[in-house]
């Protein structure tokens, strides 16, 4: 097979918002090729670009060194393209666990990480984030090559987005105070926030170095140890930064990472005895899975960040272009595999059809193909399973009788590539509205009245996040304070600052990530009571 070269991509900053916006612009042919039905042709991705990186480092991180896993064994990792082994790494299960759960134990018992200053913690972070900047481009080629989420995404805004988190930790690393407590009696009583000991972090596929960040970076500014597997689909970016905190300063043992399955090394961590505390992002049916490990244990505490089916509510006052862009960005960021992703466009009446008709224009203007292709919105999905169940759901909206207004079949004939697939006149009960499909489908429903759509998007399990677009700030009031979802975004959508919590209301999730949240969920409050003699005042 013939490898076509990597040529590269522009270097100037976007941010979410400008990148998201400059799709629009973008013509209706793909730099591909022709056009089949509204889409651009797949003859080149039968020729993948040869990605602009090697792949360094496949085993297990363990006490600081990359080693074996205990077994020996190892498993594939594929290329989202092809289908095809990108690379084979060192496959993890309870042995692993244990050593590195023994090495992050150790390093937290003996220091010296808890035992630095909070701004030699810090000082750690902030090296580390120039780190990432320095290796930016080889960890988005890496993401790319082992995810399929467009390389131009990658580079300029997820690894951004990753080395700002990590600076934003080192600000609060010496920035965590007790509190002084006027308690009743002679007393001095102060409050202690003490890091929580070893944490166990389990992390999906979908933005692979992004969780890795909203993880490790709240856990080692508040100074404990860590234990974190990775997607089995996607080990490879976990290992590379992992390696660069190392060379950032990093002791060995404080950032241990097993590369393994769910069900083997993600359920050993769970349940591990020695692990203080088990943070995931994932699947809501994982997530129950996690939450009964963690309990029948030792009663680990458990944060959860899970599924979603977001409504994106576009009201009658829209200015309709914008909502289509912004809706089609809501839904199609990341192929659709975002646990936010806006899933359930409900649209006014009044807007209904000019917005149909723009929202499937926009759709087959979409520009899928190789991600590493300069100009590439949507790459393929992550993997077989991942990529037959979005079309079973495909099949599902169009047996319900929902409208296919375009797409709703694979793209090309290799890899995981798939149409972008918009349906209109979708009904609440319809399977489609219901369930995460956590692809490129949008669904688009109709609605009257305010109150009427309030109580429709939260007829869901999950509370992830709504979108709101209006220009009536007293709608747009009515609406962030009756959705039940952790985050609302107006007028805007997937803006996930550093500074921002974000997490879900009911069957989305427990706790918060990011921001001053997420600090509390890596420490323990200690209350220390002094006896107070001849006291000067109380
Ligand atoms: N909320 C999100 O960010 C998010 C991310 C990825 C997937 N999902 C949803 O989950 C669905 C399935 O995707 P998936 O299979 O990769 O998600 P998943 O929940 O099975 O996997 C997420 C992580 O959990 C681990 N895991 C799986 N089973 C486990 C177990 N028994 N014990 C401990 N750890 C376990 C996996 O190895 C992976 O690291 C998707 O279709 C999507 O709906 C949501």
């Amino acid at each position: 097979m013939a490898a076509r070269r990597f040529s590269g991509v522009i270097s100037r900053s976007l941010s979410l918002r400008s990148l998201s916006s400059s799709f629009v612009s973008q013509g209706n042919r793909s730099s591909l090729g022709r056009e089949v039905k509204g889409f651009s042709t797949t003859a080149a991705l039968e020729e993948p670009i040869t990605p602009p990186v090697r792949v360094n480092y496949t085993q297990l991180l363990i006490d600081g060194k990359f080693v074996d896993s205990a077994s020996g064994k190892t498993f594939p990792t594929l290329d989202p393209r092809t289908g095809e082994v990108l690379a084979n790494v060192a496959e993890g299960d309870a042995e692993d666990v244990n050593r590195a759960v023994a090495a992050a134990r150790k390093a937290f018992d003996e220091g010296p990480w808890p035992k630095m200053t909070a701004y030699e913690r810090s000082r750690v972070l902030l090296r580390f984030a120039d780190l990432l900047d320095k290796h930016t481009a080889d960890l988005a080629a890496l993401e790319t090559w082992n995810n399929g989420k467009p390389y131009e995404q990658a580079l300029k805004i997820e690894l951004p987005t990753v080395s700002r988190l990590f600076r934003y930790y080192a600000g609060w690393a010496d920035k965590i105070h007790g509190l002084t407590v006027p308690a009743d009696g002679p007393y001095h009583v102060q409050t202690l926030h003490e890091p929580i000991g070893v944490a166990g972090q389990i992390v999906p596929w979908n933005f692979p170095l992004l969780m890795f960040a909203w993880k490790v970076g709240p856990a080692l500014a508040t100074g404990n140890t860590i234990v974190l597997k990775s997607a089995e689909q996607t080990p490879l970016t976990a290992l590379y930064a992992a390696q660069l905190l190392h060379e950032a300063g990093l002791p060995p043992g404080v950032l241990n990472i097993v590369s393994g399955y769910g069900p083997t090394a993600g359920a050993a961590l769970a349940s591990h005895m020695d692990v203080d505390k088990i943070a995931f992002t994932g699947s809501t049916e994982t997530g129950k899975i996690i939450q009964e490990l963690a309990a029948k244990s030792n009663l680990k505490p458990v944060t959860l960040e899970l599924g979603g089916k977001s409504p994106f509510i576009v009201c009658e006052d829209a200015n309709i272009d914008r909502a289509v862009e912004l809706a089609h960005f809501a839904l199609f960021f990341n192929q659709g595999q975002c646990c936010a992703a806006g899933s359930r466009t409900f649209v006014h009446e009044s807007v209904y059809d000019e917005f149909v008709e723009k929202a499937k224009a926009r759709a087959q203007r979409r520009k899928v193909g190789d991600p590493f292709q300069k100009g590439i919105e949507q790459g393929p999905q992550i993997d077989s399973e991942q990529f037959e169940k979005i079309l079973r759901y495909i099949k599902s909206g169009i047996e319900s009788d929902a409208t296919l207004e375009c797409g709703g079949d694979r793209f090309g004939s290799k890899g995981y590539y798939i149409q972008p697939t918009v349906f209109s006149n979708v009904k609440d009960d319809m399977l489609i509205a219901q369930d995460e499909i956590f692809g490129p489908v949008q669904t688009i429903l109709k609605f009257k009245e305010v109150d009427e759509v309030i109580q429709r998007a939260n007829a869901t399990r999950y509370g992830l996040a709504s979108g709101v677009f209006t220009k009536n700030l007293d709608t747009a009031n009515t609406l962030t304070r009756g959705l039940r979802a952790g985050t609302i975004w107006v007028n805007c959508f997937d803006v996930f600052d550093a500074a921002i919590p974000f997490g879900g209301y009911k069957m989305s999730g427990i706790g918060r990530e990011k921001g001053i949240y997420s600090l509390h969920n890596y420490l323990q409050v200690k209350a220390v009571v002094t006896a107070l003699e001849n006291p000067a005042w109380l």
